[in-house]
C-alpha cells in the first residue's frame, strides 16, 4: 500500500516576510516561492531561526511583517499542513499502534491504515510496545508514520532526522520523495544531508 495521493496541491509564496521572537528579528526580507512537488531545506547555525520560521509558517507565530499565502488551500477541505517539531508528542502510557490511531482519528485518516503505516516505517514488531519504551530514533519513525496516516500536502518538519540511523535517513529521504512526487510539498530544517534530488536550501545566517 502506497502514501496516496496528496488531495489538492498547494504552493507556499512569501513576500518581504519577516520573522522573529517578540520584537526580535531573525529572518528578514524573506520573499520566496515553494511550489507543489518541490522542496524547501533550511540550514544554518544553532539558533539562526530556522525552527522559528517553520512555526511561522505553520501559522503557530504571527509574521512581524511581509505577507505569506498557500495557494491552492481549500479552507472546505480542513487542515492541510503537518508541522512535525522537536518533539515527538509521544503520550508513553499508550501503544504505538493506540498512539497512531490517536493521530489518525484525531487528524484524518487516509488509504493507508496506522498498520501499514508502522511497517512502512520499521516498527511493525513494536506496535504492542508502549510508546514511551521506544528509543529515541524509533520515537522519530513513529513520528514519520504519523505524517502517513494522515495524508495533507504541505510538511513542515523540524529535525525530523535527528536520532535516526542510516537507515532510518534512507527511509526519510524515500518518504519525502514519494510525498513529493505526489504533489505534496516540504519545508524541512536540519543539519543533516538529506538525498532529496532537486531540493532548493535556504540557508540562515544568524549567528548562535
Ligand atoms: N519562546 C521564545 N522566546 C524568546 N526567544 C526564543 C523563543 N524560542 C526561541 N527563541 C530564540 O530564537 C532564536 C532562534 O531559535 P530557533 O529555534 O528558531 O533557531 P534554530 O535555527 O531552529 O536553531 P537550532 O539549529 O539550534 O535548532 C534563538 O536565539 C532562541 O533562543
Amino acid at each position: 500500500m502506497t502514501q496516496g495521493q496528496v488531495q489538492h496541491r498547494i504552493n507556499l509564496k512569501t513576500q518581504a516576510l519577516a520573522c522573529g521572537r517578540g520584537d526580535a528579528v531573525l529572518v528578514a526580507d524573506l520573499s520566496l516561492e515553494v511550489a507543489a512537488g518541490s522542496a524547501l531545506l533550511l540550514r544554518g547555525p544553532n539558533g539562526a531561526g530556522k525552527s522559528t520560521l517553520l512555526l511561522t509558517l505553520a501559522g503557530l507565530l504571527r509574521p512581524i511583517s511581509g505577507t505569506l499565502v498557500f495557494e491552492g488551500a481549500d479552507p472546505e477541505a480542513g487542515p492541510f499542513i503537518h508541522h512535525c517539531g522537536h518533539k515527538n508528542a509521544v503520550r508513553p502510557r499508550l501503544t504505538v499502534l493506540e498512539t497512531l490511531r490517536f493521530w489518525a482519528d484525531l487528524n484524518g485518516s487516509g488509504p493507508l491504515p496506522p498498520a501499514a503505516a508502522l511497517e512502512r516505517v520499521g516498527l511493525a514488531r513494536t506496535a504492542r510496545v508502549d510508546a514511551g519504551y521506544l528509543s529515541a530514533g524509533q520515537q522519530r519513525r513513529l513520528v514519520l508514520a504519523r505524517l502517513l496516516v494522515s495524508p495533507r500536502p504541505v510538511w513542515l518538519l523540524d529535525e525530523p532526522s535527528a536520532a535516526l540511523d542510516a537507515a532510518g535517513r534512507e527511509l526519510m529521504a524515500a518518504l519525502l520523495v514519494d510525498h513529493l512526487e505526489s504533489g505534496g510539498l516540504a519545508v524541512i530544517a536540519t543539519h543533516d544531508d538529506i538525498a532529496l534530488p532537486g531540493a532548493a536550501t535556504l540557508t540562515l545566517g544568524a549567528e548562535a
